[in-house]
Formats: structure tokens, sequence, C-alpha cells
């Protein structure tokens, strides 16, 4: 690997003057993360160091991995995850992260991988809106409505892109409307645990990765994901929090009606789709699997009741004003200090406090949600003045 190895000093591992190596120990275990590689194509290695049996493994790490990874400053936040703060070059806010370790998400993960798992997720200020998962048999009009929101609100609602290995539609276009694929590449990628969720549907292979979800998340969007029963059924037992939606047809015959007037399908397919919605209407009454159901009859009906389930008048989604980040060139650097329950102090550098452009921080997890796959919401932040 070309890297130097750590020292011991007492069965512990030295990093006495590396800024760019930390060390925190999770019961048994200790995560070293440093950055490796030279200034300009940095990329961050984890080891996982077993105390029981003074071994190394090399995780396999998911989740996007943090830009501009030069020092840091890492800290145990629960037996789940580690907080690890990035110094210089980035606005706080690209700057924290937690690097889960223990959560059930990586849990699943090492299983369907049979590798140590470790997974970042970005933190990200303030109440941001749980995604929401909207599913219904073919030809219900899930595709209409979730257009119709995302036209109307284009800045609240982000679609989460899926990968399918069916082919596109005329008026389909790669990346916008699903990432059309090869069944062996995404099939490679599932067994790389970048999928969130996936399932055969009508012959093909669909998959949400996780990389789709957390476009939406970083551009500080609502994610709508438009999944088949059984990816809700996986969501629904994954870490991602959600809210579940079911939309159904008046009746049979008009989803029938629907699916043949949308002209998208030859009569196979159509036969297809209509045998697996009575399974998929079947299915949506598991108990405690969707949170609402909606009948499409009238669409402006079904429009409005939609928009009642999703609040659109609370500006305060994504905001969160305790700490201002008006001075937007400054990008002062800070390192874990202390923690003290959930509030973590961070320390700017002496310089940018005497410059007047940074103080002391508060960042308060008392109302962590959400977290990788996806990002860790809930962050709050407050600057610190000492008299
Ligand atoms: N599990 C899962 N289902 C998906 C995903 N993307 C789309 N689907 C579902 O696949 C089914 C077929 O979608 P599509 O081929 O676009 O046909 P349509 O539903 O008739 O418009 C629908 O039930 C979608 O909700 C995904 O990422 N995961
Ligand atoms: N309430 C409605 N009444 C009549 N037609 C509808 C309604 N909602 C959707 N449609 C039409 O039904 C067809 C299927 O809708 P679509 O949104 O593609 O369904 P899905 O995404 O659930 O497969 C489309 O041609 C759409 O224009």
């Amino acid at each position: 690997m070309g890297e130097e190895a750590p020292e011991f000093v007492n069965g512990e591992i030295n990093l006495e003057g590396k800024d760019f190596k930390t060390a925190t120990t999770v019961g048994h275990k200790t995560y070293l993360i440093s950055r490796s590689g030279g200034e300009s194509k940095s990329t961050i290695s984890i080891r996982i160091l077993d105390k029981s049996t003074q071994t190394w493994a090399v995780p396999t790490v998911l989740g996007t991995q943090p830009v501009h990874f030069e020092a840091h400053s890492a800290i145990l936040v629960n037996e789940n995850m580690i907080l690890v703060v990035v110094k210089k070059g980035a606005p706080l806010i690209e700057s924290i992260w937690f690097l889960e370790v223990n959560t059930s998400f990586v849990k699943q993960q090492s299983k369907i991988t049979g590798t140590e798992v470790v997974v970042w997720s970005k933190g990200v200020l303030g109440r941001s809106q749980k995604p929401v998962v909207i599913s219904g048999p073919s030809g219900v009009g899930k595709g209409t409505l979730i257009a119709k929101l995302m036209n109307d609100f284009p800045s609240r609602f982000g679609f989460s892109v899926s990968h399918t290995t069916r082919a596109p539609r005329e008026k389909e276009i790669d990346g916008i409307h699903y990432h059309f694929t090869e069944r062996s590449k995404m099939e490679k990628e599932i067994s790389e645990g970048k999928f969130l969720e996936f399932a055969h549907v009508h012959g093909n292979l669909y998959g949400t990765s996780i990389e789709a979800v957390e476009a939406v998340t970083d551009e500080g969007k609502r994610c709508i994901l438009d999944i088949d029963v059984q990816g809700a059924r996986s969501v629904r037992a994954s870490s991602l929090e959600a809210l579940f939606i079911f939309v159904c047809p008046p009746s049979f015959e008009e989803l029938e009606k629907r699916l043949r007037a949308r002209g998208t399908e030859a009569e196979e397919q159509i036969q297809k789709r209509l045998r697996n919605a009575r399974a998929e209407l079947d299915q949506s009454n598991t108990p405690g699997l969707f949170d609402h159901f909606l009948v499409n009859d009238d669409l402006e009906t079904c429009y409005g009741n939609f928009k009642k389930l999703l609040p659109l008048d609370d500006g305060s989604a994504d905001s969160d004003d305790s700490y201002s980040t008006a001075d937007s060139k400054a990008t002062p650097s800070y390192t874990v200090l202390s923690k003290q329950d959930s509030e973590i102090l961070l320390q700017p550098e002496i310089h940018d406090v005497e410059k007047g452009i940074a103080s002391l921080l508060a960042l308060d997890l008392s109302s962590l949600s959400g977290g990788a796959p996806g990002r860790t919401r809930g962050l709050k932040i407050q600057s610190v003045h000492k008299d």
C-alpha cells in the first residue's frame, strides 16, 4: 500500500504529530483514518485494528466520501459512529462527517458483502425531511403525480433516479428517468453494496443506488422514490426512515384502460403488469408497510390529497439560523475539542479567532436522524461566545 505501518506505544497506536491520522476506539476495535496519496490526489484510507487479536482489516467503504480530505480530527459519538471533522479547504457545512461503524445499515451491508463495512454519511444542518416512497401498480399514475409535484415545487423535491435493466421508452432520458444499465454491471454493483434496495419487477431488475438518494439530499431537497412493493419492504427494513405512500386505482378496469392508453408496452408486457398489479394490491395491505393510501380516480383530487401528506408551507425545513454562514469566503478550520453528552465542541485555529472570522462552536447531536444511506440530518451548530 506504500503506507507507513502505524507505530505502537504501550499497545496503543502512536499518532503523535500526525495531523492526518486519527485512531478512534469503538469497543474492541480501533478505526485508523488517514490520508494517503499526494496533495493533489488524496484518498482516505481506513483500517481497523481488532485489539483482541491484534489483526488489521481493510473494510469495504461505502457512501460518498468527503472531498478536500486533508487534516482531520475525530471523536466517538456512540458505539455506532465516529464524528470526523475535516480541516481546511471546505466550508464548515461540508466538513462535518459521520463514519458509521455499527449501524443497522453497516450490519446489513456487511452481511451482503461478507466483509467489514464502514459507511460515510455527511452531516446536514437543520430538520430536513424524510424521503417519500411511492408505490402502486403499473399504470396507476405514480409517475404522473410525481411529475406534477416536481413541476410545481422544483426546489423542494428531487427524484431518486433508479437503475433498471429494462430498455428505455421513447421519451425516457438516461440519467433523468432511469439509469439504464446492463444486468451484469448492476449485479456487480449490488454485490459491492452500492444499492439501498433492488427487486426483480416485470422481468427486469430495478434498484435504488445509495448515491441516487444522497444526490437529492445534498441539493437540500426532499427525496421521492418511485419503487415497487418489494422495494418498499426493503426500505422499511433498512435504516432509511421514510414516508410510505401506496397509490391505488379506482378499479382494475380503469387501471387496464390507463396502461393501454399510455401505449408504452406491448400486449405481453401489459398482461404481465396486470397480473403483477393484483399481487401488488394484495401485498400493499401488509400491516405497517404503508403509512398512507391514495386512490387515483380524479387526478386533481388525488394530487391535492397527495400534497396534503407533504407539508409544503414549512419554510424551516432546511435552515437553521443559530449558526450563520454569512461570510462564505472564510473557511476556518475546526478541530474536535471535547464531547459532553450529545454536545461536541469544535475549536477554530487561533489566527482565525484573532481575525474575528471564527469562534468556538458547539455541535448539538441530540436531534440526529437519518444517516447512511443518505445523509445524517438534524445537526445543530451554535457559536459559543466566551466573555
Ligand atoms: N424496487 C424498485 N422498484 C422500482 C425502482 N424503480 C422503479 N421501480 C418500480 O418498477 C415498476 C416498473 O416501473 P416502470 O418500468 O418504469 O413501469 P411503470 O410503473 O409502468 O411506469 C414500478 O412499480 C416502479 O415503481 C427501483 O429502484 N426499485
Ligand atoms: N387520475 C388519472 N385519470 C386518468 N388517467 C390518468 C390518471 N393518472 C394518470 N393517468 C394516465 O395513466 C397513464 C399511466 O400513468 P403513469 O403516471 O405512467 O403511471 P405509473 O407511473 O404508475 O405506471 C398515463 O398515460 C397517465 O397520463
